[in-house]
């Protein structure tokens, strides 16, 4: 299986031409064994650029830990990057299929070669049965959940995937490993949540630290940013457009008028390779 490896400011993923390479027998096996860091490739996900029927061209995504993901931010501008380079699609402009709708990604093009990619994700359910979390019917709006031995006030909503975005004075000082995982398998996030907590830094800025739900802790997560940039408006913290710095890069997130939020970000190719034997990796 032919392969390339990319990465959206550090949020790396295995890409797979599925017009041109056969799809593997077990998928959620095949993404455990690929994106393992010591035994396989090594990516927080595995992409595959498939037919779509309702639209330009369809992207199925995997965590890490094989578990099908609706919808991934910084994927999706990997995807339309190869999508174009590819010949898959001729458009600058153009529409993704994914379990969490259609997307429309831009590329923006210089002396023909792409430099950025912004994607029109879509609109937020802000709903709590939608995201979903536990509770009484309405928005999770900088709600107190226990969790472990502290208290944090979470804004909960569904941006493409279920997000849980919490307000801290440092980023730095949130022991991530420990509270990452006790969040995502919360029992008021009844289909498990990405967390996010997020450092204001002023109207226009914010800094951001991710536990993804599948795939642990990862350098960047481009609809977790937009879920924040929207519960930063909810809970007026910033304007409606904002840079998020993360570990891995910084991505520009609009949260326009329309109620669609507008992603823009780099995508980077590494390298590409093939697998011999996509079921005697371990
Ligand atoms: N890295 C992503 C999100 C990938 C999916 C997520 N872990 C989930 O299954 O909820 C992004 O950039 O948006």
């Amino acid at each position: 299986m032919k392969f390339v490896k990319m990465h959206g400011i550090g949020n790396d993923f295995i890409l797979v031409n599925g017009f041109k390479e056969q799809m593997p027998p077990n998928i959620p096996l095949t993404a455990q064994n690929l994106c393992d860091r010591h035994f396989g490739i090594g990516a927080d996900g595995l992409v595959f650029l498939l037919p779509s029927e309702k639209a330009d061209i369809r992207m199925r995504y995997f965590n890490s830990d094989g578990s099908e993901g609706e919808m991934c931010g910084n994927a999706i501008r990997c995807f339309a990057k190869y999508a174009f380079e590819e010949g898959l699609v001729h458009k600058e402009s153009f529409t993704v299929e994914t379990l969490a709708g259609v997307m429309l990604p831009r590329l923006v093009l210089q002396d023909g070669k792409v430099t950025a990619v912004t994607v029109n994700m879509g609109k937020p359910s802000l709903d709590r049965d939608k995201v979903p979390m536990s509770g009484s019917a309405g928005q999770a709006l900088n709600e107190p959940l226990r969790v472990l031995d502290t208290v944090f006030y979470v804004t909960a909503l569904l941006l493409g995937v279920p997000h849980c975005v919490i307000f801290v004075d440092d980023v730095e000082g949130i022991d991530l490993g420990k509270y990452g995982p006790a969040i995502e398998y919360h029992p008021a996030f009844p289909r498990k949540t990405n967390v996010h907590f997020i450092e204001v830094l002023n109207e226009h800025e914010m800094k951001m630290r991710v536990w993804e739900r599948g795939a642990g802790l990862t350098l960047a997560c481009g609809t977790g940013a937009c879920a924040s940039l929207v519960a930063a408006v909810l809970n007026n913290k910033t304007g409606r457009k904002a840079k998020i710095h993360l570990p891995g890069g910084t991505l520009d997130i609009e949260w326009a008028l329309n109620n669609h939020v507008y992603m823009t970000g780099p995508a980077q190719t590494v390298f590409a390779g093939e697998v011999k034997d996509v079921s005697l990796i371990k």
